[in-house]
């Protein structure tokens, strides 16, 4: 359903968007561009609709009781995020771990969760933090670790412009301030394990 303050807040962004077009010189009456500052009004929408959404409902929509307290691994989550410094993207993936402590979430709702930090202006290292502090505060788990990797479009498109660096963050807490719980995790985000 689209609700009037959703449709008034398209209807700023594309006007603004169409004012941000001219300045850049271009001319927003011919025919390609025309719909471009509705679209691009859409799509920032899309790109920040994590503002709207809640991460920890989320992962309590979908708990369970269970004894299972060995390491649970979700790898490889996309991230399709924006730089809050430029607005451009960064983008790669995550890997997280948790440890149960007597409930168990979800699977998909970890990805849910990256997804909507993901979708809000960010910094890589914070993104990484939300994750962590979000799967804590909600699971009360033994132990959480998240390891992001991402490329960002801001080192890639402009600026300095290295194509091939990669940012790593990782932040962890509780089992996994122990080294080879770390390790552990490590060695299965590295393993070949999902090439099947
Ligand atoms: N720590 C961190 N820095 C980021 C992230 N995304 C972009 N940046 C950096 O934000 C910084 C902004 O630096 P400024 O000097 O204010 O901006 P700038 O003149 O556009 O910098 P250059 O990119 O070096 O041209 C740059 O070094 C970017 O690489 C991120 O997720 N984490
Ligand atoms: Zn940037």
């Amino acid at each position: 359903m689209v609700t009037s303050e959703f449709r008034e807040g398209l209807d700023g962004l594309a006007s603004h968007y169409k004012s941000i077009i001219n300045l850049l010189g271009e001319d927003t009456e011919r025919e390609g561009l025309q719909k471009t500052p509705m679209r691009v009004a859409k799509a920032m929408q899309v790109l920040t609709r994590g503002y709207s959404q809640d991460p920890q409902k989320v992962l309590t929509d979908a708990l369970f009781k269970e004894d299972y307290s060995q390491m649970v691994v979700v790898k490889d989550i996309d991230v399709f995020s924006l730089c809050e410094h430029h607005m451009l993207p960064f983008y790669g993936k995550a890997h997280v771990a948790y440890i149960p402590n007597g409930y168990i979430t979800g699977l998909s709702k970890i990805a849910r969760v990256v997804d909507i930090f993901s979708h809000r202006l960010q910094v890589q290292e914070r993104l990484t933090q939300q994750i962590r502090e979000c799967i804590e505060q909600t699971l009360h788990p033994l132990g959480v670790m998240v390891v992001i990797e991402a490329k960002h479009m801001c080192m890639q498109m402009r600026g300095v412009e290295k194509q091939s660096s990669i940012t790593m963050t990782s932040d962890f807490s509780g089992a996994f301030e122990q080294a080879k719980t770390r390790q552990e995790f490590m060695n299965l985000i590295n393993s070949d394990s999902h090439k099947f």
